[in-house]
């Protein structure tokens, strides 16, 4: 079992149980419906029945979880955005006007925005903005702080993290999970200089080349593209020596995808439905498959990113995402655009009718 400093990576039981997944082909098959004709939803709804256990799966108490961390290599330009907006977009989304706050209110996703290390600490919202954000729904964002530092070091010149760094951010995202209600978390992050983050990761643990990995991010043109991949080519080799996927995590890493990262890993073993978003998400997801693969089997990847190093990376995982909208805004907004989808599929499986109940003719033959 991999380890660093105080954190060691929990066993994650393998799920696969091929009676289940018979029982719920069976239950799909005896719908009023030609043979597979719901599609992709089908596939989904195998996926979700598995992940519960049930031939009747319900979607319980969805908690978003949008981590939030700073970045030392954001000052050596490989963003097209000043590292401020980092901490000024948390603000958002806590006072409830960023897309993922307007989705998650939609849905009625209950939102947990954490502070694993922005370079200015958030300062708690106050009750006449909560009020705001609440708009009439239920609960309004919640803000945990869950800091390790101030923001990582610069990558380019040596470890972004310590080993007791990392293991701290793990250990928080672990213990949010266990605090979280329900049976599904979805993945969000917002982070200035995180898609380098994803792009270093997937050049590491997944053996793609850097520059295939390295994309606009938030809107670099193609001298800042240039720019970026130098930038990260010497990251790569100022942390040569980091090479499992803790190690990378530690060295290339951030406090939010490590942070994302613990969570996934204890979603996992609690056998929660694990909704992924955009690149930086599933760079998450990539290091703890690397750590404990039986992860993928409670994952959904809601979307294929625009940023291109994500094609990449679902292809590491042989994930299939259920979108293909371009979207390119991280903060959980792809997650929480394909929540109804979620829905959808486990309310196919629990209410439609079978042939025998509706008295409706079984297919000649
Ligand atoms: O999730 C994605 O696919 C994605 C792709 C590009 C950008 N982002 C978001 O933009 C920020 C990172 O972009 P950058 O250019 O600063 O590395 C961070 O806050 C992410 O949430 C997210
Ligand atoms: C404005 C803005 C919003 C974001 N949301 C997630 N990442 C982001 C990056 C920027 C720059």
């Amino acid at each position: 079992m991999q380890s660093i400093a105080h954190f060691t990576t929990p066993q994650i039981p393998d799920i696969t149980d091929p009676a289940l997944t018979a029982r719920l082909q069976h239950t799909l098959d005896q719908k009023t419906k030609p043979l597979g004709s719901l599609g992709r939803l089908e596939a989904l709804a195998l996926r979700l029945g598995h992940i519960l256990g049930s031939t009747a799966p319900a979607l319980q108490q969805p908690q978003m979880l949008v981590c939030a961390g700073d970045h030392g290599l954001a000052a050596r330009g490989v963003s097209a955005f000043p590292a401020d907006v980092t901490g000024q977009m948390v603000h958002n989304f806590l006072a409830g006007g960023a897309a993922v706050s307007v989705l998650a209110r939609q849905h009625g996703l209950a939102l947990t925005v954490v502070d694993c290390g922005v370079a200015r600490a958030v300062e708690p919202p106050t009750a006449a903005s909560t009020a705001a954000a609440q708009n009439g729904t239920a609960s309004p964002p919640r803000l945990l702080q869950r800091r390790v530092a101030a923001g990582t070091q610069d990558a380019s010149c040596g470890p972004a993290m310590t080993p007791e760094q990392c293991a701290q951010a793990l250990a928080n995202g672990q213990e949010i999970v266990r605090g979280l209600p329900g049976n599904v978390l979805l993945l969000g992050e917002m982070g200035i200089g995180n898609t380098s983050v994803a792009s270093l990761l997937l050049a590491r643990l997944g053996g793609v080349d850097l520059a295939a990995c390295t994309g606009a991010g938030t809107g670099l043109d193609t001298e800042g593209i240039a720019r970026k991949r130098a930038v990260l080519q010497q990251a790569l080799q100022a942390n040569a020596q980091a090479t499992s996927p803790l190690q990378a995590l530690a060295a290339l890493g951030g406090f939010e995808v490590a942070t994302l990262t613990g969570a996934v890993l204890q979603a996992a073993a609690e056998r929660r439905v694990i909704v992924v978003d955009g690149f930086i998400s599933s760079a998450a997801v990539f290091v703890a498959s690397r750590l404990q693969p039986t992860v993928l089997q409670r994952c959904v990847f809601a979307h294929r990113s625009g940023e291109p190093g994500h094609s990449l990376m679902l292809a590491q995982m042989q994930a299939e995402p259920l979108l293909d909208w371009g979207l390119r805004l991280g903060e959980g907004s792809g997650a929480a655009l394909a929540w109804p989808l979620l829905v959808s599929a486990c309310a196919i499986l629990r209410e439609m009718a079978s042939f025998e109940a509706a008295g409706v003719a079984e297919r000649l033959g």
